[in-house]
């Protein structure tokens, strides 16, 4: 199969800090791929890389069939990609900016960018740096999709943007995908978020991968497990089936990937086997903080 992105073994540090410690994985065409994990896990690190941006310290990194340090110009014009942060050009207005980068995309849909502006309620000759930061964001994000890119990178891209404008982009991008058959990898903060779109996701931690499946395998995967209780609760440990755990006050949550037996197994090995923790259902978020931990 020929993957819209492949990483293979890679690994990064920088200057001794190591960042990424042999990262592997691959998003097929026309999926939606989050690339999930705590501030400062590699998320930005690993696109960097992808893009040709920084050269990793080993591995092999390919976007698009190509590798990514020889990424050809006519392959970048297929790569829509938002990168943490807004437009340089804040001194043009929303008409002007739309000019600017039509020039560069063969493929460009202005009506895709103007039906996004058109919502802001603004007149295009505003300009972008009398906007808001989540007005901003979203001529950003109209320019993103304008490109029609057969593969989209989106790292944070719900920087300022209310609920309602959140809710509006994902539509979009959903119908981007279904009916155009792109690829998106996107990263967010706002996981609850991302369980409305993605199909498959990876879950960087330090250094490591906690989980990479499809979100449905995730979610079916990975189970709460509560009881109450302090004394018990001091006594937990990460150990065998137990991934990580939270207590607070007299509630203690158990996160596992496996079934009950298992926990119960590593229970008895704490030397807990008395306990009857109850099964608790979970969101996306509730599953992402219970298995990468409240800091
Ligand atoms: N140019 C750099 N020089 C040194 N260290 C860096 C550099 N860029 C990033 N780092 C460090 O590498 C780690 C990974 O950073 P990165 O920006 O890839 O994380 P992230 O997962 O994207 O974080 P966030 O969710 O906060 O955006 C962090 O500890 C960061 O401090």
């Amino acid at each position: 199969m020929s993957y819209a992105i492949e990483c293979r073994n890679l690994c990064h540090s920088y200057g001794r800090k190591e960042v990424l410690r042999n990262l592997n994985f691959t998003v097929e065409p026309g999926r939606i791929f989050g690339l999930l994990g705590k501030n400062g896990v590699g998320k930005s690190t690993t696109i960097n890389i992808l893009m040709g941006f920084l050269q990793p310290t080993s591995g092999e990194c390919r976007i698009l069939g190509e590798p990514s340090h020889a990424i050809r110009p006519a392959t970048r014009r297929r790569i829509g990609l938002l990168h943490e942060g807004h437009l340089q050009y804040g001194y043009m207005s929303i008409e002007e900016v739309e000019k600017f980068y039509s020039a560069f995309y063969p493929k460009w849909k202005r009506e895709l960018y103007y039906d996004l502006m058109d919502r802001l309620g603004l007149p295009y000759t505003h300009r972008i740096f009398r906007m808001s930061c989540g007005q901003r964001s979203q001529v950003t994000l109209g320019l993103i999709l304008a490109q029609d890119a057969d593969l989209m990178i989106l790292d944070d891209y719900s920087l300022g943007l209310d609920a309602n404008y959140r809710r509006l982009f994902i539509d979009f991008l959903k119908d981007y995908v279904d009916r155009r058959e792109k690829t998106i990898l996107v990263t967010s903060h706002i996981v609850q978020d991302l369980e409305r779109f993605v199909d498959d996701i990876i879950i960087l931690d330090r250094c490591g991968v906690i989980c990479q499946s499809t979100l449905k395998g995730f979610m079916d995967k990975v189970k709460c497990f509560r009881f109450r209780g302090a004394d018990a609760a001091a006594m937990l440990r990460r150990e065998g089936a137990i991934v990580h755990f939270d207590v607070v006050g007299e509630r203690a949550d158990i996160f596992t990937f496996e079934d009950r037996d298992a926990v119960m197994a590593s229970l008895s090995a704490l030397g807990l086997e008395d306990l009857k923790p109850q099964e608790v259902p979970m969101s996306l978020e509730d599953a992402f903080i219970g298995v990468t931990g409240k800091y």
